[in-house]
């Protein structure tokens, strides 16, 4: 049970700028003192919309890289849930699939939350839902190297099929709509997952949130 309600940071920037590694870190430093009643963290991508109704050939199409791939209303209830004091079932996403799991995973209220994601800044209630933007700047050709070697061992993806993704809706989409919402940001941070300064600086903030 919450005293206060939680607060909610949220990182954004380009795919494989080196969103969850940013949030991972500052989990994992915080964990020790904070306890997994203290932090969590939730995935935008969990809350790409559901498309078993769609044949899987189709669904390879999708563009994940709009805002209209994502059931934003949907994270912004269950955000606001949270800050209710409320333990929300956030849905599962599969990458191979490319639609949901029939899983759901409960997260209970804690009194930081970290939210990462490349669209959360696109939509104005869920853009409204938090206390700290920040977006993590690293070059895109870098974003580029760093995503292959990922969805290649992570999530089961050909260098063809990656490389005709980004050219038709990563790149694309992320001048549409990712680089344009930096300006939201009340904190960027230049090159990605590993800035120690950039986390040192978060990490202290959240203590000053924490002890206040
Ligand atoms: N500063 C960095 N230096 C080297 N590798 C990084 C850095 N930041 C992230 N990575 C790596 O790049 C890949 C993509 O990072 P990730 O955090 O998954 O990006 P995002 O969540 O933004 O899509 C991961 O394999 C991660 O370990
Ligand atoms: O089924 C899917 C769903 C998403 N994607 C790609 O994922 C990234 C967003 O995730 P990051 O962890 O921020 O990289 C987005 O660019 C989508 O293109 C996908 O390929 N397939």
């Amino acid at each position: 049970m919450l005293t206060n309600k939680p607060t909610i940071i949220a990182i954004t920037g380009a795919s494989a700028s080196g969103k969850s590694l940013f949030a991972q870190t500052i989990y994992d430093e915080l964990f020790p003192e904070l306890g997994e009643n203290g932090i969590s963290i939730i995935k935008e991508d969990a809350y790409y919309k559901a498309q078993d109704h769609i044949p899987l050939a189709i669904r390879e199409q999708t563009n994940y890289d709009h805002p209209d791939a994502f059931e934003h209303e949907l994270l912004t209830e269950q955000l606001h849930q949270l800050t209710e004091n409320k333990t929300i079932k956030s849905p599962v996403y599969c990458y191979k699939t490319h639609t949901r799991t029939t899983n759901t995973i409960d997260i209970a209220p804690t009194p930081i939350i970290l939210v990462e994601g490349i669209l959360l800044f696109s939509n104005k209630a869920l853009r409204d839902s938090f206390n700290m933007k920040i977006y993590i700047d690293t070059p895109l050709d870098i974003c580029l190297i760093r995503r292959i070697k990922r969805d290649m061992v992570e999530r089961g993806r050909s260098l063809d099929s990656i490389t005709q993704q980004y050219e038709k809706t990563v790149r694309p989409m992320y001048y549409q709509h990712i680089e344009p919402s930096k300006s939201w940001a009340d904190i960027i941070v230049t090159r990605g997952g590993k800035n120690r300064m950039a986390i040192e600086v978060i990490k202290a903030k959240i203590r000053q949130l924490i002890n206040k």
